[in-house]
């Protein structure tokens, strides 16, 4: 049953609780207790830290009073004196039932969980609305760079048309190293482990998931709309290879995981496309640049123009400082009895299935190399519908035996371009199908 909840009476703390203490939690913990003075200046209150759930008492966490541990998570959230709940364990489950919990108790609710937020936002966002209690996510996407609140609040007035942007600290990690230093990708993703980077569980990010996650949020928000994680396209970089690397090298590209959502046409018709996707972006780009585990989202709008986020996205100190800002304001708006934006969806948008999308693709193919080829490749793309840009022979023995081409295409609907690689495939003078990979950031010569 949701109770509406009186804040604490002057002078009284605010009382907080958090739930999870691993790379994340920890660090807030130890904000929360070691930046006390400064919390209490900017909020006008002191804030008390009552309870940490764990899933394991007895694990020494140096700077953080053991006191505070329990493994009674559900009875924390659902003491009637908290006002604030932190949940930093990710996942859906307990943390979903966790947060309803709280909310349901009168607590204002912060996290960093995109994941739950991209399956479930809009029965959270519905709950928190309806007890009158906040619910902040600035940490789930693009860690410490602020970008949540100048969507939801700075450029609320502006129409957005593009977010694009490296939103996943671990495989820009991972893309950066094999690029610059022709590492491994097991060692760099166990380094990327190492710093606090992955998700408890590494396939989220190397398969996309967590970034998928990130660009519903994105998406929602630019939108205003309800995109859930399924509704957005997802390919990770587990199928990016060296050879990818060195074809985007030698084309003046680097390969970067890229979340774009983007808004096509006007008004009433306007439909939303969101996607996740490894691409190859010109070295001029300003995503180009972007190294290890720093994000990047670029926003255009009708009236702004291009504004572009950047800063650190992953990490335990970075996250922790977007879960601090977060929790100042929720706690001024809990002293003022006031609770900041909720969900804003009124508009309904319908999402694009990938196969209309259309971008521009580099293929690479293994051939016969004999008279002829060139030309029955070239026309699979004109019998396709899709216009080629570059083809190019790069490696050729001599001998007759096989040779590389190289294929950049115009843009083209993603269906067009499937449908053509299928065809590609099935022509007896190609071997294989190397890789196809979007191109984006590129204009027409
Ligand atoms: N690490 C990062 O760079 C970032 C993480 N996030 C998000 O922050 C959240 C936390 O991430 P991390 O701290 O990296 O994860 P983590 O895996 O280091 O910490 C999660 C903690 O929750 C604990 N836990 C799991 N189930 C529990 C339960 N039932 N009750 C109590 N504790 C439980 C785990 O034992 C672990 O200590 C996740 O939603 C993640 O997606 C967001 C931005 C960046
Ligand atoms: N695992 C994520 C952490 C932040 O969301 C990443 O690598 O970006
Ligand atoms: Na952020």
């Amino acid at each position: 049953m949701t109770e509406s909840r009186q804040p604490p009476a002057a002078g009284e703390p605010l009382r907080i609780a958090l739930l999870g203490c691993g790379v994340v939690g920890s660090e807030v913990a130890r904000l929360i207790t070691g930046s006390a003075d400064d919390l209490r200046a900017r909020i006008g209150r002191p804030l008390e830290l009552v309870g940490i759930g764990v899933r394991r008492t007895g694990i020494e966490r140096p700077g953080i009073d053991p006191a505070l541990f329990t493994t009674d998570t559900a009875a924390l959230v659902a003491r009637d004196d908290v006002d604030i709940v932190i949940e930093l364990i990710g996942g859906i489950e307990p943390a979903r039932s966790l947060i309803t919990s709280a909310i349901d108790h009168g607590a204002s609710v912060i996290t960093a969980n995109k994941a739950l937020l991209a399956e479930d936002g809009a029965s959270l966002f519905a709950a928190a609305e309806q007890a009158g209690v906040d619910l902040y996510f600035e940490a789930a996407v693009a860690g410490a760079i602020p970008i949540i609140r100048p969507l939801r609040e700075s450029l609320v007035g502006d129409e957005i048309t593009q977010v694009m942007g490296i939103v996943n600290g671990t495989t820009n990690f991972i893309l950066d190293k094999m690029h610059s230093q022709g590492a491994g990708y097991a060692d760099v993703l166990a380094e990327a482990q190492a710093l606090g980077y992955a998700e408890a569980d590494p396939t989220a990010d190397v398969e996309g998931f967590d970034a998928a996650a990130k660009a519903a949020i994105l998406a929602g928000l630019a939108f205003h709309s309800r995109v859930s994680g399924a509704d957005v396209h997802r390919e990770g970089i587990t199928e990016v290879t060296r050879s990818d690397i060195a074809s985007a090298r030698d084309m003046g590209c680097v390969v970067k995981l890229l979340a774009i959502c983007e808004l096509s046409g006007d008004g009433a018709d306007a439909t939303i496309n969101a996607r996740v996707h490894p691409a190859m972006i010109p070295d001029s780009h300003p995503l180009a640049s972007v190294g290890g585990a720093y994000n990047a989202v670029f926003v255009q709008s009708r009236s702004a123009g291009q504004l572009m986020f950047y800063g650190p996205g992953a990490g335990g100190s970075p996250t922790a400082s977007a879960v601090l800002g977060d929790l100042v304001t929720v706690a001024r708006n809990r002293v003022r009895e006031t609770s900041g934006p909720g969900e804003s969806s009124y508009a309904r948008r319908p999402v694009r299935s990938i196969g209309e999308v259309v971008t521009r693709y580099h293929l690479s193919l293994e051939v016969d190399d004999r008279a002829g080829v060139l030309a029955a490749i070239a026309n699979c793309f004109a019998e396709h519908d899709v216009s080629v840009q570059t083809l190019r022979q790069v490696t050729s023995p001599g001998d007759g035996a096989e040779a590389r081409i190289v294929v950049v295409t115009h843009p083209a609907p993603d269906a067009a371009l499937s449908a053509c690689v299928t065809a590609l495939s099935d022509l007896p003078a190609v071997h294989e199908v190397l890789s196809v990979m979007r191109v984006e950031g590129m204009t027409t010569p």
